[in-house]
């Protein structure tokens, strides 16, 4: 356990469910009529595709990006570096100046020699490869600010030199400049979603990483909520057309007039790993409900370090066993609610109910879609592991506490 968010869920694994829903915000309950719990949002096909790393294009179709079987793995027939999974993906081929660039022996990984700028030129390489009507589509998206060179990374500059020097000069798009793909970069950093490698159970999020990344035109019109009321779902290993669409399903019922929002990033991450995140690659700093809260805690509540003990586990498992000693679990935490401890956290009810909890996983919940005749499912999946939870399996009930959105 790291923080207060770890700590609830904790308490839920431990069947303590009913006692966080009695923290949870009383807001009112407004009558839907908006969308219905799972409702699908959006479901969309993406402008753009590129792979993460370099090392994504031995493990994953260059095409489609399904995972590749060694044994089916049919390698390009122009650059021989990245391969495709089936004779219709290597007929689709893969970005024209991404493969004319592995065509030059080794000069992409000299170029690129760590992930980062891999990925900034895998971008580069791709969204120019497009054909015109969807570069201006990327255009048209809103631009994150250029973020502060860190050591090892390269500005727009260099890796415009760096593209310059990878592509045959009469493959460039008309236009191409200094400043056209530093336009391009400010549109990738605040808009591109990552398709997931699959996730193994046990595997530690933090230690997951992007099969490849893609850029959607409406999805990339969602606003961020560190509460928020929809999240996405991709399946990228999932057979027949349409892998790589990105599916956003609403978290819960939302009324009409509200903002949908999506979360950027896993939505446990601590307040001062949010708003730093927000601010360096969005260029905002977040003024939600919970980041109002959280705000006010103390810095060994949550923001951002161990409050100087360097153990937090320990404190929490203290704190965790002298609820269940003084009365027996169940009404602890409103005891501690009203102890004025942790009654400062009335986001828990959403931690409770739309968190993955697999083992490292924290992917988020969402219902599956209403069936045809409107009736809301009872089966929540998990957008990163996939994972499948009924309801009534250790959730706290909707009708008994509020809702945060
Ligand atoms: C993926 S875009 C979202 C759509 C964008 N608002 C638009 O109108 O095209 C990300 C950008 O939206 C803005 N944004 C997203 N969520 C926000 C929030 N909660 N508060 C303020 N600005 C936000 C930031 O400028 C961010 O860089």
């Amino acid at each position: 356990m790291h923080n207060k968010i770890d700590f609830f869920t904790e308490l839920i694994r431990k069947g303590l469910g009913k006692c966080v829903a009695k923290l949870a915000v009383t807001a009112p309950l407004v009558d839907c009529v908006g969308v219905s719990k799972g409702e699908v949002l959006l479901s969309e096909s993406p402008i753009l595709l590129y792979p993460a790393t370099l090392a994504s294009l031995t493990s994953y179709c260059s095409a489609c990006f399904r995972s590749l079987s060694p044994n089916v793995a049919a390698p390009c027939h122009s650059c021989r570096a990245a391969a495709f999974c089936s004779p219709a993906c290597a007929a689709a081929s893969h970005p024209r100046l991404l493969c004319a660039a592995l065509c030059n022996g080794g000069a992409l990984a000299a170029a690129a020699p760590i992930e980062s700028i891999q990925e900034s030129l895998l971008f580069l390489l791709s969204a120019y490869s497009l054909p015109e009507p969807s570069i201006h589509a990327i255009l048209s998206l809103s631009s994150a600010p250029a973020p502060a060179p860190a050591p090892g990374t390269q500005d727009p500059a260099g890796l415009h030199a760096a593209v310059a020097a990878l592509a045959p000069p009469h493959m460039l798009p008309p236009g191409f400049s200094p400043d056209f793909t530093a336009a391009l970069l400010a549109k990738d950093r605040g808009n591109s979603f990552a398709i997931m490698e699959p996730y193994r159970p046990g595997m530690s999020l933090e230690l997951l990483k992007a099969r490849a990344y893609a850029v959607y035109h409406r999805a990339s019109l969602f606003n961020h909520d560190c509460l928020p009321n929809a999240c996405h779902f991709d399946y990228p290993d999932r057979p027949g057309p349409g892998n790589t669409d990105i599916v956003v399903r609403a978290l819960h019922d939302i009324p009409e007039g509200r903002e949908v929002c999506i979360s950027y990033f896993a939505a446990n991450w601590r307040y001062t790993d949010r708003q730093r995140r927000l601010l360096e690659d969005y260029g905002f700093p977040c003024e939600c409900d919970r980041c109002q809260v959280e705000s006010q805690w103390k810095d060994d509540d949550d923001n951002g370090d161990d409050g100087g003990n360097g153990n937090e586990d320990e404190a929490m498992e203290e704190e965790d066993g002298e609820e269940e000693g003084e009365d027996g679990g169940d009404d602890g935490m409103e005891e501690e609610g009203d102890k004025g401890g942790d009654d400062d956290f009335p986001h828990a009810y959403f931690f409770v109910r739309y968190l993955c909890d697999s083992e490292g996983c924290w992917g988020m919940l969402a219902p599956l879609p209403p069936s045809p005749n409107g009736e809301p499912s009872h089966v929540f999946e998990c957008n990163l592991c996939g994972k499948m939870r009924k309801e009534e399996d250790e959730m706290p009930d909707e009708g008994t506490s509020g809702m945060p959105h």
